[in-house]
């Protein structure tokens, strides 16, 4: 790492910000200027719309990271360390308006002309949340100003709040609410056994954070047991998954050349509910699609593909399989393997026998893609080079807060499951393991990366 002062970096960051900023703005005019932040107007709009140039994205990285690096420089040490320690209650307070909808209800009071907004008052009385439960200022007040200060809905008055641009996401948005909710509700209350499951050298899935939680793992379960027995919860995290691919959907749909594969199977292993094949078959109609879960998820992809999709269910583009990803895949010589968000689900060893299930099906025309993100560290070796974007001086390689949510989320992978999001390396070095090659990793418009396997030439 090059020794440079505080001074060069202050410059350096301006540099890179300048840069950034102006091609942001040459972009945005040149296609659209997004609404202001403060705009409460909600627009439905289609999540491809938002699907920002490859020029705008790389541009847009550049100025996240650089605008996260001057806090870090700019702020005394000790502030940067404890807004860090407090940060949870911002994520608290977000679950808390999520949970209580208060996107939808300031809609609808927008709706009715009220254009400022609503009154801490008036937002206790539709919510049920105590309005004086910390006396002289509401409840409502407090966590609303909290999340006004975070640019989450605008502060119109001493106590009075309405939607902005962030907040118009989660109007009417149910799969992105319940991965939010998800996250503030029990993947959170996990997450205070996570320093009793960094001790444990274990990394058996029941041994996770998730499992520690008496409430529930009265009976030694583990965190899918769970989702199988509760029927509400089951149904929400189906939802909540493809609400956490609301931003990267439409990278993946048109970053990686599903158009040059012609008439192809996709065999979606752990598809779930097939919350990427079923828009991939809308949007490819030379695809085809297997679908394989375990008979729970299966059933509930049945049903969704039934009402979203229909079509393909009756002329068998799409059709469903309950299997087992540790044992043969059933479809031989499919063209495309497909593993969304499920190695990083896993730790090496499981994830090693879930592709070589995968491989005795291969041919040599088959291709694995893991579609998931590679974890990018703040320290790449020169080979990482050839592999991924860097970023420019004096950023830090990964471009740092782009990457930050990354972090986390491999945090709470291992925090649910003692998964793990994986780097290129230390994903080529399971490919390899598991007797495949890694081909290409494909970097998408979003954090989320398509990583291609082939069989070995000499097998
Ligand atoms: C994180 S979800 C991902 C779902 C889907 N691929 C997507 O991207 O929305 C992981 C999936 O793996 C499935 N799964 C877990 N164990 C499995 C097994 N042994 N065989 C097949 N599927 C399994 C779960 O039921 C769940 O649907």
């Amino acid at each position: 790492m090059s020794a440079s002062t505080a001074l060069d970096t202050l410059l350096g960051l301006k540099k890179v910000l300048d840069s950034a900023i102006e091609e942001v703005s040459a972009e945005w005019k040149a296609h659209g200027v997004p609404a202001s932040l403060q705009d409460p107007s909600f627009t439905a709009q289609s999540p491809e719309d938002t699907l920002p140039s490859p020029r705008l994205y790389e541009a847009t990285k550049r100025a996240l990271g650089a605008a996260d690096m001057l806090q870090a420089l700019l702020r005394d040490p000790r502030d940067q360390l404890m807004a860090c320690a407090a940060q949870y209650f911002e994520s608290r307070a977000l679950h808390a308006a999520s949970i209580a909808r208060i996107p939808d209800i300031l809609h609808q009071a927008s709706l009715e002309g009220k254009v400022d907004g609503l009154s801490a008052q008036e937002l206790s009385q539709k919510t049920g949340y105590e309005e004086n439960k910390c006396g002289l200022h509401s409840f409502h007040s407090r966590i609303m100003r909290l999340l006004a200060t975070n640019h989450i809905f605008n502060q119109t008055g001493p106590a009075r709040f309405s939607n902005n641009r962030t907040s118009v996401a989660l109007i009417n948005n149910a799969p992105l609410a319940s991965y939010i909710d998800l996250y503030g509700g029990e993947w959170y209350a996990s997450s205070q056994h996570l320093i009793e499951a960094f001790k444990d050298n274990s990394l058996a899935l029941e041994r996770a954070a998730f499992t520690r939680d008496r409430i529930y793992n009265s009976q030694g379960k583990t965190y899918w047991d769970y989702n199988d027995v509760n029927s509400a919860r089951h149904d929400m995290f189906a939802t909540a998954m493809s609400g956490s691919a609301q931003t990267n959907l439409f990278a993946l749909l048109n970053d990686y050349p599903w158009d040059k594969l012609g008439k192809a199977t996709v065999v979606d292993v752990g598809g779930g509910i097939g919350a990427l094949s079923l828009p991939l078959l809308e949007r490819y109609e030379n695809l085809s699609v297997v679908i394989q879960d375990r008979e729970s998820v299966i059933e509930q992809a049945q049903e969704h593909w039934k009402i979203n999709l229909p079509a393909a269910v009756e002329d068998k583009r799409a059709t469903f399989q309950v299997a087992d990803f540790f044992q043969q895949n059933i479809v031989n010589g499919a063209e495309i393997y497909m593993l969304r968000y499920i190695m990083d689900d896993w730790n090496d060893e499981a994830c090693i026998k879930i592709l070589s299930a995968i491989k005795a099906s291969m041919t040599h025309q088959s291709k694995v893609l893991i579609v998931e993100a590679l974890l990018i560290p703040a320290w790449l070796p020169p080979s990482a080079i050839s592999t991924l974007k860097i970023a420019p001086e004096p950023l830090l390689p990964n471009y740092g807060s782009p990457q930050r949510f990354i972090h986390c989320r491999d945090l709470n992978m291992m925090n649910l499951i003692n998964g793990t999001e994986r780097t290129a390396s230390e994903m080529t070095s399971v490919v390899e393991r598991a007797g495949l090659v890694l081909q290409k990793v494909w970097e998408c418009r979003g954090a989320v990366h398509v990583t291609e396997c082939v069989l070995p030439s000499s097998t």
